[in-house]
């Protein structure tokens, strides 16, 4: 069987981090649900993923796959394939999860439904807080950060971070809290509308904040949220150029450049091909014509931006008036079996 080795990063803390992880966001129906075909395929290509080398998995409460992705992680674990210690696991909070006391909860809740003792990194999933009803709480983070710090301090997970904060966001926290974030995970992506986010991810490294970028293939489908959004660049002549230059593939281009930047990235792939292919990007090296190169396909436009969030206080993102009220999927705040969102 093939083999990849996965170099690290150090966090703030001292704990290494895998620069690459394996993604589990699957989508979900118009239930709420997701596809219980795709679970087993994620099963699959996961129980793939760790055999050949990965170490890094990135979930979380609103994903509904945590038993799934738990289940595979105690399989390897109890065939002696790893050890605990060998594997990194991420998830995060809801943000009907953000009053204090309730994080701790919530981080048991996750525990229970992985089946883990703990977890390596817990996340703010979005500096936003809003209720099951969808109510803006309008709870401060800031508050909600003392939750995480109490789980850090009690031994649940081993590093706490943020996800979607943005640079204001981030000097506040930084400013007010007794531990650090370890990392926020955002947006960067090569492949689709193409987000740089230069700005935000230079802050961050310069606090020691490692960045970790989600949908680095900007979700590989073209975005629902902008009318004229084009096809994702897999057919792009530059990209094309760079890759057959390093004999490599356009996503593994995309995915080195992140790398190269020192960030760490989470493509999700349920096909067994692409998790070798995603990870196979640690044998050679862009050069600076090539970096500068991707760098200037920077647009600023973002895959990820949850229109329907627009009214709430600490929305992230610059706010597009006259949108505000596009698509509400309020019912992804609905839980089945009450606060606690269990899928049991
Ligand atoms: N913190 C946050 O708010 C967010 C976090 N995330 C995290 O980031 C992860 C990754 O982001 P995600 O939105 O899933 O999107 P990605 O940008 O990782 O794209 C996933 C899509 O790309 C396809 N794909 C993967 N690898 C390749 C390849 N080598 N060649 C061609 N196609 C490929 C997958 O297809 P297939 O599976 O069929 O192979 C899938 O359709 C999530 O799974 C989640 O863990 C994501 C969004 C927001
Ligand atoms: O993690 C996530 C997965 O993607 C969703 C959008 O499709 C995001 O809202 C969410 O933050």
């Amino acid at each position: 069987m093939a083999k990849v080795s996965i170099p690290t990063i150090k966090l703030n803390n001292g704990i290494e981090f895998p620069a690459l992880g394996y993604g589990t966001w699957l989508g979900l129906n118009d239930k709420m649900e997701f596809e219980i075909t795709d679970a087993r395929k994620l099963q699959d290509a996961l129980s793939y993923a760790i055999d050949i080398g990965y170490r890094h998995i990135d979930t979380a409460h609103l994903y509904r796959v945590e038993p799934e992705v738990g289940e595979v992680i105690n399989k390897k674990i109890k065939d002696g394939v790893v050890k605990r210690e060998d594997i990194f696991v991420t998830t995060k909070v809801w943000h009907h999860h953000h009053k204090q006391a309730d994080v701790e909860v919530a981080v048991r809740d996750c525990l229970r439904r992985l089946n883990l003792e703990y977890v390596d990194l817990v996340l703010v999933h979005w500096p936003m807080s809003i209720s099951q009803e969808g109510v803006d709480e309008n709870i401060d983070y800031l508050e909600t950060w003392r939750g995480f710090e109490e789980v850090l301090k009690k031994g649940l997970t081993r590093s706490i971070g943020v996800s979607n904060f943005n640079i204001e966001q981030m000097k506040r926290l930084l400013a007010n809290c007794n531990v650090p974030p370890a990392v926020n995970q955002i947006e960067v992506n090569t492949i689709n509308l193409n987000l740089g986010q230069k700005e935000l991810v230079d802050y961050c490294q310069s606090k020691g904040v490692v960045v970790v970028a989600y949908s680095p293939f900007g979700t590989m489908v073209p975005s629902r949220n902008y009318p004229d959004s084009p096809e994702p660049k897999m057919d792009n002549p530059t990209m094309l150029s760079i890759a057959k230059k390093h004999g490599k593939t356009v996503t593994q281009i995309a995915l080195r450049y992140l790398y190269q930047r020192g960030i760490v990235s989470i493509p999700k792939t349920v096909t067994k091909s692409r998790v070798l292919e995603n990870a196979s990007i640690f044998d050679f090296q862009l050069d600076d014509e090539d970096v500068a190169t991707l760098a200037q396909f920077d647009n600023g436009f973002r895959t990820i931006r949850p229109l329907f969030w627009q009214p709430y206080e600490n929305y992230p993102f610059d706010v597009v008036l006259g949108q505000e009220h596009e698509d509400i999927p309020i019912s992804l705040l609905k839980w089945k079996n009450g606060v606690n969102g269990d899928i049991e």
